[in-house]
């Protein structure tokens, strides 16, 4: 499959979720890329209205793509857990509730954690704890063309959690082979190994 490959100059990183964007800024350092993020910008947040981290991926960069001229990159990531049949997949954003921290819309993380380890929970002492990272990219540019590349790390769930780098499920999350969690790990060490890195040396491969 040939892929287009993306010209040296501005791009915009269509997230709204600064982890993301911090992962995503570090990962194009090194390519002549001069990213901006949606957020920055102003962009409207879409509304994920998919069912696979591909369309979702999709609807994010056509749609930041279309508000500002620029070719746009989305990540629509999430977390698969074996014993839940692949849940929370991607409403895994959704697991966690938007709640109001200090003055600011966010979403509750440990909630959500919580809400994984109780379904774990139920299934007794001997559950199966092994869980996966996905992360589907999408680049869009402002003729409608697309590229689309997916990522997975495996790994497995611990409780409770630890570590205060890293955001979102990363304090629950040991990447296989490892002892510590994503979050207790520098963020060097997480961009060699992540679902994140992962995909992108896919897109470095394909358009770069
Ligand atoms: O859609 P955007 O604006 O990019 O931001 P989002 O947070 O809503 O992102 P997603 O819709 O892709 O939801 C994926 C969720 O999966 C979680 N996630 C993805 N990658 C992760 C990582 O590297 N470490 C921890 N959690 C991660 C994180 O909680 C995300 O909010
Ligand atoms: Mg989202």
């Amino acid at each position: 499959m040939t892929h287009r490959k993306l010209a040296p100059g501005r791009l915009v990183i269509a997230s709204h979720n600064a982890g993301k964007v911090r992962e995503i800024r570090a990962l194009l350092a090194s390519f002549g890329i001069d990213p901006v993020s949606a957020g920055d910008l102003g962009l409207p947040e879409p509304e994920e209205t998919g069912t696979t981290f591909r369309d979702n991926a999709l609807v994010k960069a056509h749609a930041s793509t279309a508000a500002s001229g620029l070719p746009a990159l989305a990540d629509d990531s999430g977390l698969e857990v074996a014993a839940l049949g692949g849940r929370p997949g991607v409403y895994t954003a959704d697991w966690a509730e938007r709640q109001w921290f200090e003055g600011e819309k966010g979403r509750d993380w440990y909630m959500a954690m919580g809400k994984v380890e109780g379904l774990l929970a139920e299934q007794g002492p001997d559950v199966d704890r092994s869980a996966a990272f996905v992360c589907t990219l999408a680049l869009a540019w402002p003729d409608g063309h697309a590229e689309v590349f997916e990522g997975r790390a495996a790994g497995s769930l611990t409780w409770p959690p630890r570590g205060t780098l890293g955001f979102g499920y990363d304090p629950v999350f040991i990447p296989a082979g490892k002892s510590l969690t994503y979050a207790e790990i520098d963020p060097a060490e997480k961009h060699a190994i992540s679902h994140r890195a992962d995909a992108f040396a896919k897109l470095v491969a394909g358009v770069f």
